[in-house]
């Protein structure tokens, strides 16, 4: 049998369903989701592994118009990635109508012959037969793609026929990660960002983008099953410090908890987390602590 080996990532504008997809197709959390869109800041490695291919999938942050230094620095990640994939997804929901952000997207994908190319639809399950058809329709109308498949992460529906045709694509060669391997991501990662996912969803509007997480420490408690964690929650200002931390820290609570059970989940064992709220002053625009956050 032969056995194929390569990169796909997934392209498409902020809240497309990219890192949703991913972790749907390898089965397990690799990347964190949420509502906000840009939740996505670094190009995650997630593994699919078959008898007859092993896809490496990079999930990228969404491409977009920047308006800040932290933008301009996503997109600039998300175009390294695109030079060094095989197979390159468009990802258009179904219950979006195609815009210019999608065509804007769509024409970047002319910087990049040597890949192949596939339309996805995605989130099929929340919009008619009829809107998806003519979705297709537009979609099609785009290019001369290698493959178009309508498909929902949600609902599983068609994540076999992709598979199967991302596999096809992709060239002869052995496998890259051993069997095990589920992530090319550190744990600290891992941990830091179910951290931010935990606080995503629990704060409104501008708040997200202004967030973002370290790990200083993750220590095995000494004869104890029991794992201590050492987590700073970054804000850009003073009034930020106080939504975050909410009436008498009870958001700062509830927040804890949440990411305290993902990373149980993650580990296996029993964790204890220490999450202190800190100002990092405009990081967003800063290139200094951009590049200290590894940005
Ligand atoms: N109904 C439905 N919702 C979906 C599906 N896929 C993703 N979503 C939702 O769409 C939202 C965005 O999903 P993400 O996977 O975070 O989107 P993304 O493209 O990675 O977003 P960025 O990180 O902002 O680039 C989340 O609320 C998901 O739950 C789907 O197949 N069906």
């Amino acid at each position: 049998m032969t056995h194929r080996s390569g990169f796909v990532t997934f392209v498409g504008r902020p809240n497309a369903g990219k890192s949703t997809l991913m972790n749907a197709l390898v089965g397990e959390k690799v990347a964190i989701t949420s509502s906000k869109p840009q939740t996505t800041r670094r190009a995650i490695r997630g593994i699919v592994h078959r008898p007859d291919a092993q896809v490496v999938i990079v999930d990228t942050p969404g491409m977009h118009k920047p308006r800040t230094l932290l933008g301009k620095r996503l997109n600039a990640v998300v175009q390294t990635t695109l030079g060094d994939v095989d197979v390159i997804c468009l990802c258009v929901p179904a219950n979006e109508r195609l815009g210019p952000g999608d065509r804007y997207i769509d024409q970047q994908l002319e910087g990049f012959p040597d890949a192949r190319k596939v339309a996805l639809v995605t989130k099929v399950d929340v919009a008619s037969r009829e809107r998806v058809a003519e979705q297709l329709l537009e979609i099609s109308a785009l290019r001369d793609w290698d493959a178009v498949i309508p498909i929902s992460s949600v609902a599983g529906t068609q994540l076999d026929v992709l598979l199967d045709r991302l596999a096809a694509l992709l060239p002869e060669a052995p496998p890259l990660y051993d069997a095990e391997t589920s992530t090319g991501e550190r744990l600290d990662d891992r941990i830091a960002e179910l951290i931010r996912e935990a606080a995503l969803e629990d704060v409104r509007d501008e708040l997200p983008h202004s967030i973002i997480v370290t790990v200083d420490d993750i220590v095995a408690r000494k004869g104890r099953a029991i794992t201590d964690v050492y987590a700073n929650l970054w804000v850009e200002r003073d009034s930020q410090k106080g939504i975050v931390i909410g009436h008498g820290g009870e958001r700062l609570r509830r927040i804890g908890k949440d990411a305290r059970l993902e990373i149980e989940a993650l580990i296996g064992q029993q964790v204890h987390l220490d999450l202190r709220v800190k100002i990092a002053k405009e990081w967003q625009g800063d290139p200094k602590l951009l590049g200290r956050f590894g940005l």
